[in-house]
């Protein structure tokens, strides 16, 4: 089996490494291709990867072909590898809203997956939210998700409405625990302590908390009142909160996410 990369950024090359390490492959069987002339160089010092600038010169060859490029990137990347591509040959695409339709039509492929990954993926803890088309087999399904799973945890979806919403959770998720982490190490600095200082309480904080959260089937709530005594200091944050509302909020931008998600499906992508 041979796979193709196409866009090696962040997701891209991450899965690239990931999948390099999959039992099913053998090696040197990953191709990657970018049009960046710095990404290039490096791919070509990597020995894990064969790397391509010309479609022509690698996606007849490929089984899987894997797109990880900017959803605005897509339209330009699909009309290229139509006249290249031949039936069997599996999509994966994760960019961002790119319809398993639009996949279909400009690549002229009935075998789609659309998948949805998040950052942590990087350091073997993503999650991968996936749906395929019912041209893809059961078992190329199995094998899909084995590829998926070198990078985390994987979770097959029943519809594709699914991957615009594991978007807005899970895909741009991240970013707002990040959010959550800036804003407490900003209080840290502004009590006074150094910025080392405040990275280690506020990440040792999140380590502990999800660590915990992990070992049973406790809900966040019910963990919440474990920390909070009656008329103390975390009711006092608890309840600055709930005053401004700050968890309709995070729900807010959740759905914030989810629809853009779903709005980028419907934007005419660029060639
Ligand atoms: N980052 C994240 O946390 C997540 C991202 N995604 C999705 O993953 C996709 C990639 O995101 P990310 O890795 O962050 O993006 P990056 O910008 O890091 O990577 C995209 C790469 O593709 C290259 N590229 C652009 N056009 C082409 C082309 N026509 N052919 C080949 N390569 C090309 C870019 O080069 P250049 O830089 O020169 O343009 C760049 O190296 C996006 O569609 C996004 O929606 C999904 C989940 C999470
Ligand atoms: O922000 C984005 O559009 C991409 C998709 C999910 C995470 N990053």
């Amino acid at each position: 089996m041979k796979i193709l990369v196409i866009g090696a950024g962040n997701m891209g090359l991450t899965y690239a490494e990931g999948m390099s390490k999959s039992k099913l492959l053998k090696k040197r069987n990953i191709m990657v291709l970018d049009t960046s002339e710095e990404k290039l160089e490096e791919l070509h010092e990597n020995p894990q990867f064969d790397a391509f600038d010309d479609l022509k010169k690698c996606a007849p060859e490929a089984d899987i072909i894997f797109i990880a490029v900017k959803p605005y990137h897509a339209e330009s990347v699909f009309l290229k590898l139509n006249p290249l591509v031949k039936p069997g040959q599996i999509v994966i695409s994760i960019m961002a809203g790119v319809t398993m339709e639009t996949i279909k039509n400009l690549t002229g492929l009935t075998k789609i997956v659309r998948a949805m990954p998040n950052l942590p993926a990087q350091i073997g803890k993503g999650l991968t939210s996936f749906v395929a088309s019912k041209d893809v087999t059961r078992i190329e399904l199995l094998t899909i998700e084995s590829l998926l799973d070198t990078t985390g945890k994987s979770v097959l979806v029943s519809d594709e409405n699914f991957i615009d919403a594991s978007t807005g959770i899970s895909g741009s998720g991240p970013a707002y625990v990040f959010y959550f982490m800036q804003s407490m190490m900003e209080a840290a600095l502004k009590m006074g302590f150094t910025p080392k200082v405040s990275k280690v309480l506020v990440a040792q904080t999140f380590t502990g908390a999800i660590e915990l959260f992990n070992q049973n089937e406790l809900s966040p709530n019910s963990w919440m009142d474990k920390v909070a005594s009656k008329g103390g200091t975390t009711r006092a944050a608890l309840d600055s909160m709930e005053n401004n509302n700050v968890g309709e909020l995070i729900k807010e931008a959740a759905f914030a996410a989810f629809e853009r998600a779903v709005e980028l499906g419907k934007e005419k992508v660029h060639v």
